[in-house]
């Protein structure tokens, strides 16, 4: 299918008609598997419905190694959830609006909030593989360049042109989380992820650069999802597992070549740690 150069509410419709067909319960939280971390989907408890992202209308197929491509609708510690198994970044050639469609389905479909899960990469030597992270903030380095999931979206169709992004990791919802860490024994970082275009990874340079302007962690997606939800008054949370620790001397001689073999390692090392907290988390909500 030629890639759309917009989205429709029709082509909305048609996709979320398309997932109830197959689910006719009301999804009232969305979750979306980051890097390695689909395993998140396969605790989804029966009757789970498993539906491959080219099988939807207007949906992109992933194209990435660790992301399957599956939309999982069943619950999940008692909760109905809508998982996405796998993501689509602007990288594998999607664009802004293609690749945050599915959180447009996932608002219709009536989830209130999103859990966004990443793969990323710390910028701070206290931050180790292996860790999790909650999102405070993130900084939207496309954004700069005047990339956005909203832009040519009109404001009568879709919301406010002009969302707001100040506490787009809800702080009520960040306190809880903090809450059913504790309660699951799992220890938690908080902190500011930073969103490039990738595939490639950052530079030295780029990295002490990205360490001196505040951010935490660094990595490729989430953040077009987030304010793509916060237009649709979904609200967030969000979950950052450091996978490895960027370079920063510009002279090393790291061979870097498997470092996304090894961000899938770790992430799946710490998925059942995320797994024990989400399902606190839910269990609040
Ligand atoms: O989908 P996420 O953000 O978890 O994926 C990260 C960023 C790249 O896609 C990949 C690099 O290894 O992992
Ligand atoms: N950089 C960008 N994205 C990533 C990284 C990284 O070091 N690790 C996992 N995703």
């Amino acid at each position: 299918m030629a890639a759309p150069c917009t989205v429709t509410m029709e082509m909305i419709t048609e996709a979320t008609d398309f997932v109830r067909a197959r689910y006719s319960e009301q999804p009232e939280i969305g979750i979306v598997c980051g890097s390695g971390l689909g395993e998140l989907a396969d605790s989804v408890e029966e009757p789970a419905v498993r539906i491959r992202y080219g099988d939807i209308p207007h949906f992109a197929q992933s194209t990435v190694h660790g992301h399957s491509g599956v939309l999982v609708l069943g619950r999940l510690a008692g909760r109905r959830v809508c998982v996405m198994q796998g993501r689509l970044h602007p990288y594998e050639g999607l664009t802004y609006l293609q690749c945050s469609f599915p959180m447009r389905v996932m608002a219709k479909l009536g989830v209130s909030v999103v859990i966004l899960t990443n793969a990323a990469g710390s910028l701070r030597p206290e931050f180790q593989p292996g860790d999790i992270m909650t999102i405070r903030d993130h900084i939207n380095f496309p954004g700069f360049s005047g990339r956005s999931p909203l832009q040519g979206l009109s404001p009568e169709v879709f919301g406010d042109r002009f969302v707001p992004m100040n506490n787009a990791y809800d702080k009520k919802l960040r306190d809880k989380v903090a809450a059913a860490a504790a309660a699951s024994g799992v220890s938690l970082r908080t902190g500011v992820y930073a969103m490039l275009g990738g595939p490639h990874f950052e530079t030295p340079a780029e990295c002490r650069m990205l360490r001196s302007l505040g951010a935490d962690v660094v990595g490729m997606s989430t953040v077009h999802e987030t304010i793509v939800a916060r237009q649709c008054k979904v609200r967030v949370i969000g979950f950052s597992i450091i996978t490895n620790v960027v370079v920063t001397d510009s002279d090393s001689e790291l061979d870097q070549t498997g470092v996304h073999l090894e961000v899938l390692k770790a992430s799946k090392l710490a998925a059942n740690r995320l797994q024990s907290i989400i399902a606190h988390t839910i269990d609040q909500l």
